[in-house]
């Protein structure tokens, strides 16, 4: 990585998933190369966004022909880290835990979930999706016998700090919360909170905006 990718800003960063999804949308059409032009008619952002965005990795297309649509693909997987597999554990197998066991989609954005956990006793021994479910207490065992360092939480709100807490205890590196808990961690972890509710209220304002 060079350190002009270092400096990709946050938003150029959000948008090229948009710009990846169009790309294998256009290769399963056999187009084999696409412009900026398109994506951008396509997401409905400014075409001269998208060149700029894709400018920062280091993507440079072909006048009148625009970018070879392998090679978008390519690198912009490469650039987020979705070539790779990043292996995760989930705590708290509940309704949103159990769903996310069962989205196969994770996967193509570098994510596997190899075990979840929970602290009730009926589930541990069982499996959604293939992945094991264990009691909470075999946590620190398979952390280290697997190495994982990314734990998804998606625990009840009283339980998030103490399930984050054991986290850092266990030295995860990071932790993607869709607890609303704002959980407190040492500056040496990374933390995403995620939250479908937070879209909710930009929607309703844009309704507002927009009668
Ligand atoms: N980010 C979002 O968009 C979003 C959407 C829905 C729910 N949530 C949040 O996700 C969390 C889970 O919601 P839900 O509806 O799936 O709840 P749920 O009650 O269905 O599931 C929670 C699960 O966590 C388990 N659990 C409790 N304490 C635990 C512990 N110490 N260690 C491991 N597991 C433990 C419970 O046994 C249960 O199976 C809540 O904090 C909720 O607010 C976020």
């Amino acid at each position: 990585m060079d350190s002009t990718q270092l400096h990709l800003p946050e938003p150029a960063l959000r948008r090229l998933p948009w710009y990846l999804s169009y790309a294998k949308l256009a290769l399963e059409r056999g187009e084999t190369t696409v412009s900026s032009t398109q994506i951008a008619k396509d997401i409905g952002v400014e075409a001269s966004m998208v060149a700029k965005d894709l400018s920062y990795i280091n993507v440079t297309g072909k006048t009148r022909v625009g970018y070879s649509t392998f090679t978008l693909i390519e690198v912009i997987e490469t650039f987020l880290g979705f070539t790779e597999t990043h292996k995760a554990f989930l705590f708290g197998v509940g309704r949103l835990g159990g769903a996310l066991l069962q989205d196969n989609g994770l996967r193509q954005f570098g994510l596997e979930i190899i075990a979840a956990f929970d602290v009730k006793f009926e589930l541990a021994g069982t499996n959604i999706n293939h992945i094991p479910i264990h009691y909470i207490d075999r946590m620190n065992e398979l952390r280290q016998q697997t190495g994982v360092d990314i734990g998804i939480l998606t625990v009840p709100i009283n339980q998030a700090q103490e399930v984050a807490d054991m986290m850092i205890q266990a030295d995860f590196k990071a932790i993607w919360n869709f607890t609303p808990i704002r959980i407190r961690v040492p500056n040496n972890i990374v933390v995403q909170n995620t939250s479908i509710y937070a879209h909710l209220a930009v929607m309703f304002n844009r309704l507002r905006m927009n009668p």
